[in-house]
């Protein structure tokens, strides 16, 4: 199938008094209807700034280049540049009807004095859909219906958290981003709100989660995006990736899941105001050589990869 999305050679600037901050780097991903996308990476490796500058929602101190073409629902024949198209058009047709966005920190994102049953009923009602339904998407994202009479500031994180999913889903969007929803859940409703993604996918939508939880993508993705330092190391069927993970960082963060050895990956990220010219990961890398002097590129960007000898047992 046609991707719904792709994106490719994205690049996210921030402008500081003194530095500039390299956020996200000639980044490339397609992700098609049917596809749940997971991009997982260490925290500040570009995954938030990546969903906002889809949906235009970056500060006026970042510069963005590269293109991210959509495909249109209505309108003008050809897809649509979301980096290209304007504030209008993002407001107009793109976020809530042909992206919708669960925000990685809802509670900052619901600043609105209004109900949750409003809030719902009138997202519903600007999508065209029955009001009525509210008691319904509410449910479908886990959220007790009596907790809709609550007002934002009186919900926990966690129902923040699934208020913003069920205001996602009022849309049916075609492309879901949902930028770590799983924050401030317990494990059931984890598992419910996966589980929820994975159904909109199998239903037709594409998803593109941004998680840091690995154990997450490995329950629903189809393919997983390893972000490092602003770039996509490595881009796989997440069944390839977790059984064969090619790339060191990969292989790291796998070694880091409780049922693995449970080791997290030693050192840190590099500092995105000074990035090495090569390999950004080369510092923390046991497999390292000259060669990651300079930049690798391909779908698994190592000058080393791992065979799939290696893999974990
Ligand atoms: N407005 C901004 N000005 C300068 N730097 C920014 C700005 N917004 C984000 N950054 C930087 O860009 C980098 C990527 O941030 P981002 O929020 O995308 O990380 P993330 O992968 O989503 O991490 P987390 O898992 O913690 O949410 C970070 O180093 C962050 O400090
Ligand atoms: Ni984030």
């Amino acid at each position: 199938m046609n991707p719904l999305l792709t994106v490719s050679g994205l690049t996210v600037r921030f402008q500081l008094r003194d530095a500039v901050v390299a956020a996200v780097t000639g980044l490339d991903l397609t992700v098609r209807p049917g596809e749940l996308l997971a991009v997982v990476g260490e925290s500040g490796c570009g995954k938030s700034v990546l969903a906002h500058a889809l949906l235009g929602l970056l500060p006026a101190n970042a510069a963005v280049s590269g293109k991210a073409l959509l495909t249109r629902a209505v309108g003008p024949p050809g897809p649509v540049d979301l980096l290209a198209c304007g504030e209008k058009t993002l407001a107009r047709e793109i976020r809530g009807r042909r992206i919708g966005l669960i925000p990685q920190s809802p509670a900052t994102a619901l600043t609105v004095v209004r109900r949750g049953r409003r809030l719902l009923a009138e997202t519903l009602r600007a999508h065209r859909r029955d009001p009525g339904l509210a008691d319904q998407v509410a449910r479908e994202a886990g959220l007790d219906p009596a907790d809709l009479e609550r007002y934002p500031f009186e919900l926990s994180g966690g129902m923040a958290q699934r208020l913003a999913t069920a205001l996602a889903l009022a849309g049916e969007p075609p492309l879901l981003i949902a930028d770590e929803p799983t924050g401030g859940l317990d494990r059931p409703l984890v598992d419910h709100t996966l589980d929820l993604l994975r159904r909109r996918c199998d239903d037709g939508a594409a998803v593109l989660l941004i998680t840091h939880d690995l154990a997450a993508a490995e329950r629903v993705a189809d393919t997983v995006a390893v972000m490092y330092a602003g770039r996509i190391v490595e881009h796989r069927p997440a069944r390839e990736l977790f059984s064969a993970p090619a790339h060191p960082y990969s292989r790291g963060l796998l070694d880091a899941l409780p049922d693995r050895e449970f080791r997290a990956v030693a050192g840190h990220p590099p500092m995105l105001t000074a990035l090495p010219r090569g390999c950004a990961f080369a510092a923390r890398c046991d497999r390292v050589s000259g060669a990651c002097a300079i930049q690798p590129a391909g779908p698994v960007a190592c000058h080393h990869p791992l065979t799939t000898a290696e893999a974990p047992a």
